[in-house]
């Protein structure tokens, strides 16, 4: 019976090509394996990527972010091997239009406490506890049975999908068609270039909009021209695609590293720190990932180019990125009021509502929550800490606080989601009025006996244990042992709603957590966070002690990493005193 299912399942698919789709398959590793191969086979998927054991040219998931950009029929992921829910995000984007994902786990009943070798290592180094029960993998598991578009294969039976997916439309087929958006931004972007004033565009877009190639279909369209294009963005991996696919249309210009160069032009990518201090001649200045770019050196470049386009990632399908809209777009206003802003909405290589994506998205919470913007009475603000296992049984708080810190925290990705609901020494601390989550910090326990052990060797910098920066950064930076063997807190990231900051809700939090750090007898509480002045003003203002300022800058955010303490014991404060003196002597 279970056969007939599949078979029918099968047969159709192979004679009417529909909608992207995940399939589960979900048993013992060989058969699970074995029955991937039977649908790849069936279904002559011959292009397809292969994650983890189970084919001789498979990948690692780690090894994700070079096959960004790269299209399969197929994509098959094996979970026996470990989750990582940034690759199963990014690769599901290399899933062509009718193909499938195809999810190979564990019996469902067994799944969250299965240890694959990422897991046992984790244990290995005191990360996690041996009983460890994932709640991702709990909270993937309802995600999967939920959605009608996911179908699903055990030795139990196999259930193809409750819903119709829509036949796949041949007018879709060709990848490197554009949509009528992304023309326009090519075409805004050239426009912007031949332009006699100053001008500038912001582009947003979610992933797989294109927007990435919209930058470099307007950059081969400019070397033609012989315009000079400077490209930079907070990581040299963000430009990859813009400069594969400027190579592909150009494809006479000369390559050497992150520069092309034309018969009289070249397009190249610099940092943010190298431009602005360099300010080498460009017609263009092409800033990708905007958002993850501190404002004040967005200005800076704003400063300095005339002609600038801004385009950032959003995630969602709408709505979000309203950190970035909020910090910087008043400036835009100003400086360049005639400003243009557009948004790819529309997806390159599958339809709109696609099964696939709207699986991920919803289950790494990439979409938009039902966060209702809100004036607060103080009185109504409520104060609440959660671990993962309460989390996965509060949706759309958990939806709301990680769309929070995303749209605060450029760098949050989908693998911090797993952090918040399955590190055991993690706490979510949330501030709420009328399930709207205003204010989120997330915490992590820090310092602990097997570190106390090890002590001597960390501050000599020969051993280091994951999950614990600050004792351990202190024990080495002030060569001080007693430091690496105290209890923290570190607030690892902390965000209040955009439109509700500086009305004392961050020191609200703080002060929260404090209390509870006290009551629990911890040593310390600290943070490490990229040191401007507004940043540190904040946390000196709820009690914190500068200890230690990074002589690195960061290459995106321009500046150095501030270390800062506040002491909750007598010992702690000792220490402290001993740290800031010897800091003193320092400098
Ligand atoms: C480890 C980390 O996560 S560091 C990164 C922190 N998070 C972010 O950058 C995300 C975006 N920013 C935010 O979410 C918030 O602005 C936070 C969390 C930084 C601060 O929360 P808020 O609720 O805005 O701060 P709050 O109103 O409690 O401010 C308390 C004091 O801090 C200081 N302060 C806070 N923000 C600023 C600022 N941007 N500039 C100058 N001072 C500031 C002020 O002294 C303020 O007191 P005042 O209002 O009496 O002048």
């Amino acid at each position: 019976m279970t056969q007939n299912k599949l078979d029918q399942w099968l047969n159709q698919r192979a004679q009417e090509p529909v909608q992207r789709q995940l399939l589960v398959i979900s048993g013992e590793p060989d058969w699970a394996i074995s029955q991937a191969q039977t649908v790849l086979y069936r279904l002559k998927l011959t292009c397809h990527l292969w994650v983890g054991e189970g084919a001789a040219d498979n990948i690692q998931a780690n090894q994700y972010r070079q096959y960004l950009g790269r299209e399969y029929q197929a994509l098959i992921y094996n979970a026996f091997d470990g989750l990582r829910a940034s690759a199963l995000a990014a690769l599901s984007g290399a899933v062509l239009q009718s193909g499938l994902m195809i999810l190979l786990c564990p019996d469902l009943q067994e799944w969250p406490t299965y240890q694959d070798p990422q897991k046992a290592q984790r244990i290995s180094y005191g990360y996690l506890s041996q009983a460890s029960h994932s709640h991702f993998v709990a909270w993937l598991i309802q995600r999967i049975n939920n959605d009608p578009a996911v179908a699903f294969y055990s030795k139990e039976g196999f259930n193809g999908t409750n819903v119709p997916l829509l036949p796949f439309s041949e007018a879709l087929q060709h990848s490197l068609s554009k949509t009528a958006t992304q023309q326009k931004a090519v075409d805004s972007i050239l426009n912007i270039v031949s332009a006699e004033k100053p001008d500038a565009l912001v582009i947003t877009a979610d992933r797989g909009r294109g927007k990435s190639s919209a930058l470099g279909i307007a950059s081969a369209q400019l070397l033609e021209q012989g315009k000079e294009v400077l490209l930079c963005a907070p990581v040299v991996s963000a430009v990859e695609q813009v400069f594969a696919m400027a190579k592909t249309l150009y494809p006479r210009a000369e390559e050497s590293r992150l520069t092309l160069t034309g018969a009289h032009s070249s397009m190249s990518f610099q940092p943010v720190d190298r431009i602005l201090a360099e300010q080498p001649v460009a017609d263009i200045l092409l800033v990708d990932e905007a958002a993850a770019i501190p404002a004040p050196l967005l200005k800076a470049l704003c400063e300095r180019y005339s002609k600038v386009v801004l385009s950032t990632t959003i995630h969602g399908y709408e709505g979000s990125g309203r950190g970035f809209e909020i910090r910087f777009k008043p400036y835009l206003r100003e400086k360049h009021p005639n400003h243009d802003t557009l948004h790819l909405l529309q997806p390159i290589r599958w339809q709109q509502g696609d099964p696939l994506e709207a699986f991920w998205f919803s289950c790494l919470l990439m979409t938009k929550s039902r966060y209702q913007q809100v004036a607060v009475p103080n009185e109504s603000i409520s104060y609440q800490w959660f671990r993962g296992k309460e989390l996965v049984h509060s949706p759309e708080l958990l939806h709301q606080a990680f769309e929070l810190l995303v749209n605060a925290h450029y760098q949050t990705t989908p693998d911090d989601l797993v952090r918040i609901l399955d590190a055991p020494d993690q706490r979510l601390y949330l501030l709420t009025s009328d399930g709207n989550v205003l204010a989120a910090a997330q915490i992590n326990w820090e310092g602990n006996k097997a570190l106390d052990e090890i002590a001597t060797e960390v501050v000599k910098g020969k051993r280091r244990v994951k999950g614990h920066l600050l004792p351990q950064r202190l024990g080495f930076i002030f060569k001080d042992a007693a430091s690496t063997k105290q209890r923290y807190w570190r607030i690892v990231r902390i965000a209040v709603q955009p439109e509700l900051q500086h009305q004392g809700l961050g020191g609200k939090l703080l002060r929260q957590i404090e209390a509870d750090a006290r009551d629990l007898k911890l040593d310390f509480l600290g943070s490490s966070f990229a040191a401007s002045e507004d940043m540190l003003k904040f946390w000196q203002k709820a009690g914190y002690q500068l200890v230690h300022l990074g002589d690195k800058k960061d290459a995106s955010s321009g500046e150095v990493s501030a270390l800062v303490l506040n002491p909750l014991s007598k010992k702690a404060k000792q220490i402290q005193t001993r740290l800031i003196s010897f800091s003193d002597q320092l400098s």
